[in-house]
């Protein structure tokens, strides 16, 4: 997978040189570039924001500069750097484009899920009081898949910690990026039943006088899936019963049968 991550502070992403995702890199599993979207601008300042057309507190990022870069990394400029004519046809070879945004949808496991297989990521990240509206409905009308995404009910002070936040969920789902693969399989918010993940405890079996569910101790694997099973239920109706909520009947009736 390809991923191109354009921001003001490129050097954030030195982070993604390390652990698992460092390892991905080197094994060829991933290609990662963090851009600087000053190298875009022309003037002696570097400028990339406006004050707010209407008035307003802070600044809004300038949707030329964002164009320039983003008709570059997207291969939309023409030999003479003239920006391409809006198109209805959505390159294959074309990248999503994504904009972390607050004011977006919720970025879910859903979304990481499919975006795992995609072979060409590319984020933009927002800063001050964010980009121009602009930016994403003129690529939508260029034909690219264009998504913005909340990753929480909070503001950060920039797109780059939610950028890092969806990578992770992304990578760590293609084939290859684990360690164990298994280690992915029954997890929170995975699979059809969307549930918050059961417990999880270790050696030794009493730790200071706390002992572990006797029925893990048992031996008896129906019965170890089936208690965590109906732990799963009972955490998802107690912490996130929106996630209650969102099952259908029947991955309801799935994820209560399965022993
Ligand atoms: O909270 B966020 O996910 C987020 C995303 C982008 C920008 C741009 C300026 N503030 C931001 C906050």
């Amino acid at each position: 997978m390809k991923i191109d991550i354009v921001s003001v502070f490129p050097e954030y992403f030195e982070v993604l040189n390390l652990s698992l995702m460092g390892k991905a890199q080197s094994k060829g599993l991933l290609e990662i570039t963090a851009h600087n979207l000053r190298d875009w601008t022309h003037d002696v300042h570097h400028s990339v924001d406006d004050t707010p057309v209407g008035g307003g507190a802070g600044m809004v990022m300038k949707p030329e500069v964002w164009a320039e870069c983003l008709d570059e990394l997207l291969g939309l400029a023409d030999a003479a750097g003239t920006a391409a004519q809006p198109t209805s046809e959505t390159s294959s070879a074309a990248p999503v484009l994504i904009f972390p945004n607050p004011s977006a949808p919720l970025f879910t496991q859903r979304d990481a899920t499919e975006l795992s297989r995609t072979e060409h990521l590319l984020f933009g990240c927002g800063r001050y009081e964010g980009y121009d509206s602009r930016i994403p409905d003129y690529y939508r009308a260029q034909g690219i898949d264009v998504r913005e995404y909340s990753i929480g009910d909070y503001v950060l002070n920039g797109g780059e910690v939610a950028v890092s936040v969806m990578l992770e969920a992304i990578t760590r789902l293609m084939p290859g990026f684990m360690g164990n693969p298994d280690s992915i399989v029954e997890e929170s918010y995975t699979g059809e039943g969307a549930l918050l993940e059961h417990r999880q405890y270790t050696k030794p079996a009493v730790w200071r006088g706390i002992s572990v569910p006797e029925v893990l101790l048992s031996g008896d694997h129906g019965k170890v899936d089936r208690f965590r099973r109906d732990e799963e239920l009972a955490r998802t109706n107690e912490i996130r019963p929106d996630l209650i909520a969102r099952l259908d009947c029947k991955a309801l009736d799935k994820a209560d049968r399965k022993t």
